[in-house]
């Protein structure tokens, strides 16, 4: 089989589960009737070869070759605590093939379908169930009868059941206690895992259902039981298309290929000759050395699926990626559709616009972390690149949503900075919200109470390293147009306290009467930034952050002085900097002056607005204007004042109109911005 061939099966192969850590029979109806992994690890090892004794591993491997199996004679299969069984190199190996599986000693549901002539027949009340229940139902239930039968020594796949891991020692999340289950929440796994038990709950109440109706005693099949075949089956079935073609694909086990266990980098082929055989093939079988332990490739699966299905996880698994499902409410969405923001010339920064086509509510999305082996999204704009382009869309029309802005004006390849801006918020905002249920842990644990909790562990890790690194990678972008001291030469993002020091130094007698303001309407002095900083952040105008109400005066001030100066009666006092004045000319692009004025507190401006009275109109509509601007534009940033975590009110703010740098840092690396 072609490598391209070998990753489409593996990509389809239904999911596993875990193996044989400790054999022990947890089952609780009587006695185990399968030896324990005790008594199996004892046979295997300490096994007197002349006493004509046999260990479960030498019966199975010897009726597997008395049935048409071959097993490389360079290999042996092992057993031991962290691997369960496993395939060894005793010496060099002679040819690729390390095992082949007839069809005959195939184990699936088609063995009780007596219409087909393609696998064997096997006798078993269960034959009255096929075509009542699910194919892959009626496979849990035969293997169930073959594990539990009384007289199981007499069935098929005897001695290949015997090699199966018990319920005791499965590790898929199906078998968490609630203690284990607290490992995974904040994670995917959490309500996966609900839905996949709420199924399985579902099949085996239908399957009861048809096991009264044809007369078989349903007392075998526990639901402890049928879990236990369900997980043998997640963890080690293949698919049958590639041998069994033209029929409805179903999970099916061929014992002994199923032996290897998975390494992401291992170089295999598997073999299908349809209709006879299954073989597996090491394609680099002349680097493996004595001892070596030879590996499958269960394809690249994240760690999420191999939890799930195998009971296990990679740790820095390479192709772990973070699974999203974010959905615009469908009111925006229908709204959006009518603007024509679906159509593949609406979408934003270079994206594919292949998600318009896709069904994306059923396809699971992904952040992918940088240096992730299937490369990142494409996007002209570089820290979005880890978020799927149908995330980003979703992100972009709330944006222009925010912002009040016409798609029908947007150039989509000549996006406005502020656009850009509003959208990184918004993906900032959501990534940090889902990160919070996910806390980085402080150290690396090495020791767990069961294996179950060592691999959520690795899985939880992983799943939190990559969240927050897209988190850390939007944060970094928003940080380093953060602005704090100097004169501003590009666009930046600024709290009051540093909006204020800008009117301080280019309007000083207007920053005095502003700064008596603060202190007697809020309490706060001025004199140390740091003390404002940390007093503002904490106060509360009505049901709002007082900074919010600050940046109003002060926008509505900085609007007078701006539109005096353009009137010729006003100059500011530093001159050629005038910071002050090119971020007015910005906001006011951005958000037009209102010809109305709406209701305020004019007490209130009073103390903040030096020559309230001479101006009181100009006055009245330039506060209109800056209570929509903050109300349209501020937004909240979590930062450090004084050793305290605080939430301040900031702007982003461009130093004046067409500038054509004002839009670099998009296209900077986020590092680099
Ligand atoms: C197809 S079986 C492999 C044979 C298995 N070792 C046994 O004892 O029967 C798959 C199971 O082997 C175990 N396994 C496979 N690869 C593993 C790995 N890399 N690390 C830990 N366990 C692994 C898991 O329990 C998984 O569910």
């Amino acid at each position: 089989m072609h490598a391209s061939h070998r990753w489409q099966f593996w990509k389809s192969l239904t999911k596993l589960g875990t193996l044989h850590r400790s054999r022990q029979d947890s089952v609780k109806s009587g006695t185990p009737i399968m030896p324990s992994v005790d008594h199996i690890r004892a046979q295997e090892s300490t096994q007197d070869r002349d006493s004509g004794d046999v260990s479960p591993v030498e019966r199975l491997v010897h009726w597997f070759k008395t049935n048409g199996g071959e097993l490389s004679p360079d290999v042996d299969i092992a057993f031991s605590e962290s691997s369960g069984y496993h395939c060894r190199a005793k010496r060099r190996l002679g040819s690729a093939v390390v095992a082949k599986c007839p069809l005959s000693l195939t184990l699936s549901y088609l063995n009780l379908d007596h219409a087909q002539s393609i696998v064997p027949h096997v006798e078993s009340p269960l034959v009255e169930c096929v075509g009542q229940v699910p194919n892959h139902v009626l496979t849990y239930l035969l293997l169930v009868e073959q594990r539990r039968h009384p007289n199981q020594d007499r069935m098929k796949w005897y001695p290949y059941i015997a090699c199966l891991p018990e319920p005791g020692s499965m590790t898929t999340p199906l078998w968490f206690d609630n203690e284990d289950l607290k490992c995974l929440t904040g994670t995917n796994l959490a309500r996966e895992t609900s839905v996949k038990l709420d199924q399985l709950t579902k099949e085996w109440n239908q399957a009861n259902n048809v096991l009264e109706r044809v007369g078989v005693n349903a007392e075998t099949y526990s639901f402890e039981w049928f879990r236990w075949a369900a997980t043998i089956i997640s963890s080690r079935a293949f698919i049958s298309t590639h041998v069994i073609p033209g029929k409805d694909t179903f999970p099916i086990l061929f014992p002994v290929v199923d032996i290897l266990n998975h390494s992401p980098i291992a170089k295999v082929e598997w073999d299908f000759h349809p209709l006879q055989d299954f073989a597996i093939r090491i394609l680099n079988h002349d680097s493996i050395r004595p001892g070596d332990e030879l590996y499958n490739n269960y394809a690249p699966k994240q760690n999420d699926e191999l939890l799930l299905g195998y009971g296990f996880c990679v740790s820095d698994n390479p192709v772990e990626q973070f699974a999203i499902k974010m959905r615009l409410d469908p009111r925006i969405e229908q709204a959006a559709r009518s603007l024509n923001m679906f159509e593949p010339n609406n979408i934003p920064f270079e994206m594919d616009t292949s998600f318009l086509s896709s069904d994306s509510k059923e396809e699971p999305e992904y952040l992918r972390p940088k240096g992730h082996p299937f490369g990142r999204y494409v996007n002209r704009v570089p820290f979005f690149r880890g978020i799927p382009p149908s995330v980003m869309h979703m992100f972009y029309i709330r944006a222009l949503m925010n912002l009040n802005v016409n798609p029908a004006s947007v150039k989509v390849d000549s996006i406005p900075p502020r656009i850009v801006f509003e959208t990184l918020l918004l993906a900032h905002e959501a990534i940090q919200k889902r990160s919070e249920s996910l806390p980085l842990s402080p150290e690396q644990r090495h020791t767990f109470p069961n294996v179950k909790l060592k691999y959520a562990t690795i899985y939880r890790e992983g799943q939190a390293k990559i969240i927050h690194g897209i988190r850390a990678e939007l944060k970094a972008v928003i940080a380093a147009l953060r602005f704090y001291d100097g004169v501003p030469q590009h666009p930046v993002i600024v709290s009051t306290t540093e909006a204020l020091a800008r009117l301080s130094a280019e309007f000083p007698s207007h920053y005095s009467h502003f700064k008596s303001g603060l202190e007697q309407q809020y309490g706060v002095d001025l004199t140390s930034c740091t003390q404002y900083s940390a007093d503002i952040s904490s106060l509360e105008a009505g049901e709002q952050p007082a900074e919010l109400s600050v940046w109003k005066m002060l926008l509505c001030l900085c609007l007078v002085l701006y539109q005096k100066n353009e009137s010729g009666t006003t100059q500011a006092h530093n001159g050629p900097q005038q910071v002050v004045y090119g971020w007015m000319e910005y906001l006011i692009s951005e958000h037009p002056p209102p010809t109305r004025t709406a209701d305020m507190d004019a007490e209130m401006l009073q103390d903040f607005i030096l020559g309230w009275k001479e101006n009181e109109e100009m006055v009245e509509r330039a506060y209109t204007w800056a209570d929509e601007v903050v109300n349209r534009l501020a937004f909240p940033l979590d930062e450090e004042v004084a050793g305290e975590d605080v939430q301040r009110i900031c702007m982003y703010l461009e130093i004046g109109v067409g500038d054509d740098a004002a839009g670099e840092w998009m296209y900077r690396d986020a590092e680099k911005v």
